[in-house]
Formats: C-alpha cells, sequence, structure tokens
C-alpha cells in the first residue's frame, strides 16, 4: 500500500511490544508505538496482525478503546468473526471456578455463565472483517480474501478493497471460504516455494550452479501463473501444451504421478485448511 502510494506513511501507526518488526515501518517512515490503545485513538482503519492465540488477549486491551468509528480487519489464521465477538472459552472456565470457590455468589455466577458467551469481545455493532492474506502482498502480488462481519456495510468492504488491491488480487467471499484459502494460498506460497526449490535441487544435482538454477525456478513458476492468468486456461490444458508425445516432459510427470504429487498437494491444502478450522477452537 506504500509503495503504491496509496496511503501516505505519515498515517501509518503500526504497535507492538517489541522494535524487531516496528524498525523497519519506522524505515519505510511510519510512525510506532509499543501502546495498541494509542492506535486506537489515533486510527479509523486498525489492523490486528498477531498470531492468532494472541489476538484474544489484544481484543480484551482494545476492547474499552473501539468505537463505532472503527473498522477493525483481523488478519489471524483460523480466527472466526464468531470468535472476534465472544469471550474466550478460558475465561469461561475462570469464572467456573469461581463458581465452586464462591458457592455464595452460585446464583449471580450462574447468571454471568449464561450470559458470556453472548457477550461481545468487541463491542455490539463494532465494524469487523476477517482478511486472509499471503506472503506476495509484500511485493504487490498477494492473493487475499476478506469477509464482512454483521457490522461492516458495503462501505467498509469497498474501502478494504481498494487500499487492498494495490497489494494484489482482493476478492470478498462467504467466511466460509477463508480457511480454505488459507490452505490453498495463505501457506499455500510455502508449498510453491517447497517445490521451487526442489526444481532448483534437480538441476544442480544435474550440473548447474545453485544460484542460476534458483533464479530460473523461481522465473518458471512466474511465467507459468502469468499465462495462467493471461490466457485463462485450466491449468491442465497448458500441461498438455508442453508435452511432446514421447518427449522430455511426459516422462518427467510420468515419475511425478508415480511419486503422488498431485494427491500430495491436494492432502497438504486439505490439512491446512483443517488446522485453521481447529485455530478457532485452541
Ligand atoms: N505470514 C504469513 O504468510 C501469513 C500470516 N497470516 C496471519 O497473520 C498474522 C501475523 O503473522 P506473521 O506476520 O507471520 O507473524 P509475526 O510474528 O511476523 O508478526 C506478529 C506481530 O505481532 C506482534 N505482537 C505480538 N503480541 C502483540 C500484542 N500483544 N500487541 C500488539 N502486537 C503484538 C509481534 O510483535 P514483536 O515484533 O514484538 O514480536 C509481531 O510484530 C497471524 O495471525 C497469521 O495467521 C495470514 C496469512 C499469511
Ligand atoms: O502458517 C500459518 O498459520 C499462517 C497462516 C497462513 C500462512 N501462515
Amino acid at each position: 500500500m506504500l509503495s503504491r502510494g496509496k496511503v501516505p506513511a505519515s498515517s501509518i501507526l503500526a504497535s507492538a511490544p517489541s522494535d524487531k518488526n516496528l524498525d523497519t515501518w519506522r524505515e519505510s517512515g511510519c510512525r510506532t508505538t509499543h501502546c495498541n490503545l494509542e492506535v486506537l485513538q489515533e486510527s479509523t482503519l486498525v489492523f490486528l496482525a498477531t498470531k492468532p492465540h494472541v489476538l484474544p488477549g489484544v481484543l480484551q486491551e482494545i476492547r474499552p478503546a473501539v468505537g463505532p468509528h472503527h473498522i477493525v480487519v483481523s488478519l489471524a489464521a483460523g480466527v472466526t468473526l464468531q470468535t472476534l465477538q465472544r469471550v474466550r472459552f478460558l475465561l469461561l472456565l475462570l469464572l467456573l471456578l469461581l463458581l465452586l470457590l464462591l458457592l455464595l455468589l452460585l446464583l449471580l455466577l450462574l447468571l454471568l455463565l449464561l450470559l458470556l458467551p453472548f457477550a461481545p469481545l468487541l463491542p455490539a455493532g463494532t465494524k469487523v472483517l476477517r482478511l486472509m492474506p499471503n506472503l506476495p502482498c509484500v511485493v504487490q502480488a498477494g492473493a487475499m480474501v476478506f469477509a464482512r462481519g454483521s457490522g461492516a456495510g458495503d462501505g467498509e468492504a469497498a474501502l478494504l478493497k481498494s487500499l487492498l488491491s494495490s497489494c494484489g488480487l482482493c476478492e470478498e467471499v462467504p467466511e466460509s471460504y477463508i480457511n480454505i484459502h488459507t490452505g490453498l494460498s495463505g501457506s499455500g506460497v510455502a508449498y510453491v516455494y517447497l517445490f521451487a526449490e526442489a526444481l532448483a535441487e534437480g538441476a544442480v544435482k544435474m550440473g548447474m550452479p545453485g544460484g542460476l538454477a534458483s533464479r530460473i525456478a523461481a522465473q518458471t513458476l512466474l511465467g507459468a501463473a502469468k499465462m495462467m492468468l493471461e490466457t485463462g486456461e485450466h491449468p491442465a490444458k497448458l500441461r498438455g501444451d508442453v508435452c511432446t508425445p514421447g518427449g522430455t516432459t511426459i516422462h518427467a510427470l510420468h515419475q511425478l504421478e508415480k511419486g503422488a504429487l498431485r494427491a500430495t498437494v491436494m492432502n497438504a491444502v486439505e490439512a491446512a485448511t483443517n488446522r485453521a478450522c481447529d485455530v478457532a477452537e485452541d
């Protein structure tokens, strides 16, 4: 967003406990702080980009400062819009413990237990959106999907899409697609790097220097992806176009089929999607 000039660096305030990542923000001209509440005080559009297990604590911290003017966007993998608006299970367990210890308050706490599952982590009606980016957003070639919570309307969705389009493909989807996108693309980038590494290592094995093999592997992936996007052709059709009968490619593809590449990649997407679903319950 910064490199495309979508937003001036001076309008961005980044917060984190340490300077590890904040140094990079400062180098880009952004302002930084160690106080999350300061971000809420100074900003309207707030991106929550902590690891998923840290997010509930951050939401509880910022809750008092969240108002109707805020648009809150969570990037945390697996954390559903419903979770974003609910009190943590741990809090319920704590209340259960208190319940046992404080028998005298039995009735009152029972009432709380009944009410708390419906108590939002963020104030009711907060404009919340859930976003799943991927790493190539850094080079404006990302693939992102987002879903809006009940408080977010067309204006908020349009704003997010307009800002993020500078980082790559950005689509609004039903929330049920977000975990699938995590398996396909958020995590999928890592499978592609593994494939790139294997391509290059194959070439190294056959005698090509590593640096050159790596650059050619990357360009091969870039070119194949560009062609798939620009022609709109199914990948099976493009793969067929490369195969000369009795030629080199079909011999190589046979080896990949023997190694169950397709089934393995499908299993990988399934595993990451399922893990994203589990994260919401952790
Ligand atoms: N990496 C990826 O490719 C993708 C990541 N995601 C999601 O994005 C999120 C971030 O992942 P990633 O960027 O890899 O993680 P990083 O660890 O690189 O970044 C997390 C940041 O959160 C900060 N942080 C930790 N605790 C707090 C707190 N209490 N208040 C404010 N900030 C805090 C950390 O601060 P400090 O620097 O001090 O440690 C760090 O800067 C995750 O939820 C992940 O699921 C989604 C799609 C792709
Ligand atoms: O591995 C993870 O959990 C995150 C989500 C998508 C990419 N990285």
